[in-house]
C-alpha cells in the first residue's frame, strides 16, 4: 500500500503539528511534503498530495473536490501573532492608497479586503508583492505579511509604522475566531482510506498536545535558525489555535459569507467536515 501524500505548511505556525511527529517517529509512516499553502494547495488539485493544510478560501475555491480533516485547522481567536498590516498611516486612512499584499497569501488578503471595506468603509488599492516589507512599503502606504515573513517584521518592528494584526482586527468586527488554514482531503482519497486519516488525525491531535505540554522545547527548537528569543515563540504558539470546534466552523462560514458578497469567492460553501 501507498504511503499516504501529506503536505505541511513551511511556516513556523505548523511547527507545533510538527514536532511531536518528530519526537514520535511517526514521521517514518507518511510521506511529507512541504511548501506554502498555496503550493499546497494546487498540489493537492493536481493529485500529488492526498491531503494538505490549504488556505481556508482555497477550500471554498475547491470544495467540490474536497472534504475537511475534522478537529484540526489553524486558527486564531483574538490576536493571531503573525498577520499583520503594516502602515504608515493609521488603518482609517487608507482608503484609495496603495497597499501592498504578501504574494504567498489567499486567506489573509481577503480577509484584509473584507476588514476594510466592512470595518472601515475603506476601498484601498492593492497590490500583489514578494514579501519584503522593505520593498513593500517603498511603493505602497502599507504592506500585508504573513506567516514567518510577518513574525520576523513584527520582532524588529520599526516604530514609525503603524500594526494591525488580523486576527484581533476580526474579532473585533464579528466577534468570531478566525480560521485561517484547513485540512483538506482529497473526496477520493477519502472514500477509500478512512483508516489511514484516522490515524492521521489522532498523530496530529497527539503531536499538538506533545508541542503545547513541552512548549519550551518546541519553541526553543523552532527558534534554532532564527534570531527570535524562545518566549516570542512560546507567546505564538500559546495565541494560535489548532482545533476545530463549533465556533472556529461558525467564523469560517461567516468570513465565507462575507468574502462571497465582496466578490472574492463564487458561493460560499458547505463546511463538509468527514465523519470519522
Ligand atoms: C496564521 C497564519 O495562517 C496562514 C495564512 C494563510 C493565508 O493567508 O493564506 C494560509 C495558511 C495559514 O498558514 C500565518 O501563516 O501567519
Amino acid at each position: 500500500m501507498m504511503r499516504p501524500r501529506v503536505g505541511h505548511i513551511q511556516f513556523i505556525n505548523c511547527f507545533p503539528l510538527f514536532y511531536g511527529l518528530i519526537e514520535k517517529k511517526f514521521l517514518l509512516e507518511v510521506d511529507l511534503i512541504k511548501g506554502n499553502p498555496t503550493d499546497l494547495n494546487r498540489m493537492l488539485m493536481e493529485n500529488i498530495l492526498d491531503l494538505a493544510p490549504i488556505p481556508s478560501i482555497a477550500y471554498a475555491r475547491n470544495y467540490k473536490d474536497y472534504i475537511l480533516m475534522p478537529d484540526i485547522s489553524i486558527s486564531a481567536d483574538g490576536e493571531v501573532k503573525s498577520i499583520y498590516l503594516f502602515s504608515k498611516l493609521p488603518i482609517e486612512d487608507l482608503d484609495g492608497k496603495k497597499i501592498a499584499l504578501s504574494n504567498i497569501s489567499a486567506t489573509s488578503v481577503a480577509l484584509l479586503r473584507i476588514i476594510m471595506a466592512k470595518k472601515y468603509r475603506s476601498f484601498p488599492d492593492y497590490f500583489t508583492s514578494a514579501p519584503e516589507l522593505g520593498a513593500m512599503l517603498m511603493e505602497a502606504e502599507a504592506a500585508l505579511l504573513i506567516g514567518d515573513d510577518a513574525l520576523r517584521a513584527k520582532y524588529n518592528q520599526d516604530k514609525r509604522l503603524y500594526v494591525y494584526d488580523l486576527g484581533r482586527e476580526w474579532k473585533d468586527y464579528s466577534n468570531l475566531p478566525m480560521v485561517f488554514a484547513v485540512w483538506a482531503i482529497r473526496k477520493e482519497y477519502a472514500d477509500k482510506n478512512r483508516e489511514q486519516i484516522i490515524n492521521i488525525r489522532d498523530a496530529f491531535i497527539d503531536s499538538i498536545r506533545y508541542s503545547l505540554d513541552n512548549i519550551q522545547a518546541c519553541a526553543h527548537k523552532a527558534a534554532q535558525w532564527e534570531e527570535f528569543a524562545d518566549d516570542y515563540l512560546v507567546d505564538y504558539f500559546r495565541s494560535l489555535r489548532f482545533d476545530f470546534d463549533e465556533t472556529k466552523r461558525e467564523g469560517l462560514l461567516k468570513y465565507y459569507k462575507e468574502a462571497q458578497k465582496l466578490g472574492l469567492i463564487d458561493e460560499v460553501p458547505p463546511i463538509d467536515i468527514l465523519e470519522i
